[in-house]
């Protein structure tokens, strides 16, 4: 069976006080139904983390809300294109182009380079901007993912499993950096996750789907910087953990 080519374009701009906006949104591939009638109203400068089993459908929200797809139903009401990005496990970046040229890629202005470098620098990468991709980490790949996205000034950014290949102490690292980043810029995030520790170090709402929907939506309110020792947040973990084991 084919399916239609998907034309998607969720420009429609959210109600006033709402950064993101779905509407009885529902997915199908063929005869798969993987999101049925999901509403979600995200607040502009939110942290949302989105949890759950593998082939729960999340990538599949993300990419409707990324506008790279089209619901079958429903309304996705993201605002305009240019101003979401999006990130993914592997950084994307193009090979024959140095560090900063990747960042720089479809930027406007004389000033593009000027401005990707000191996205650079807001990553922790000033200096290596005439770099060669090949020549970096797997963590500073993914830190020059996020200066590519940044650098566009996003009012929402699209994280899809970004720390996914990463080494522990290398997520950690950028965990921290993508909260400070979160924090300076004011943007709002949607994490795609496994990692249901990094959804509660990072997120204000742990989202978990679960058969098509939204099988909880849990606030974090710990203070941050968040510390995994810091009490309630093994208890918090815990409670999403068994949520989603007791899910499928
Ligand atoms: N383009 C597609 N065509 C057909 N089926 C698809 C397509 N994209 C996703 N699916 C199916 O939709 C379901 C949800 O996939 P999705 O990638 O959104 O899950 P996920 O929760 O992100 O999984 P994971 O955690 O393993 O990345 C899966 O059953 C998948 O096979």
């Amino acid at each position: 069976m084919h399916e239609p080519l998907a034309v998607a374009e969720p420009t429609r701009a959210p109600s006033p006080g709402l950064a993101l906006q779905l509407r009885g949104v529902a997915k199908s591939f063929g005869t798969r139904h993987v999101l049925h009638a999901l509403d979600l109203n995200v607040a502009p400068g939110e942290f949302v983390a989105l949890v759950g089993r593998s082939g729960c459908g999340k990538s599949t929200l993300l990419r409707l809300i990324a506008g790279l797809d089209a619901p079958t139903a429903g309304h996705v009401e993201a605002g305009e294109a240019h101003e979401r990005r999006l990130m993914f496990q592997d950084a994307r970046l193009l090979p024959w182009k140095r560090v900063v040229d990747n960042v720089a890629l479809g930027l406007p202005g004389r000033d593009a380079r000027d401005r990707a470098m000191e996205a650079l620098g807001q990553v922790g990468l000033a200096g290596r901007g005439n770099d060669w991709p090949a020549t970096l980490s797997g963590g500073q790949r993914q830190r020059v993912a996020l200066a590519r996205a940044l650098v566009h000034r996003p009012r929402l950014l699209l994280l899809d499993e970004p720390l996914g290949a990463l080494d522990a102490l290398t997520r950690l690292e950028m965990h921290r950096l993508i909260e400070q980043l979160w924090r300076r810029h004011g943007f709002t995030a949607l994490l795609v996750t496994h990692d249901v520790a990094e959804a509660v170090a990072l997120a204000d709402r742990v989202l978990l789907i679960d058969r098509g929907g939204i099988a909880l939506d849990a606030a974090v309110a710990l203070p941050r910087p968040r510390s995994r020792t810091a009490p309630g947040f093994a208890e918090l973990e815990e409670r999403v953990l068994r949520q989603i084991v007791g899910t499928g």
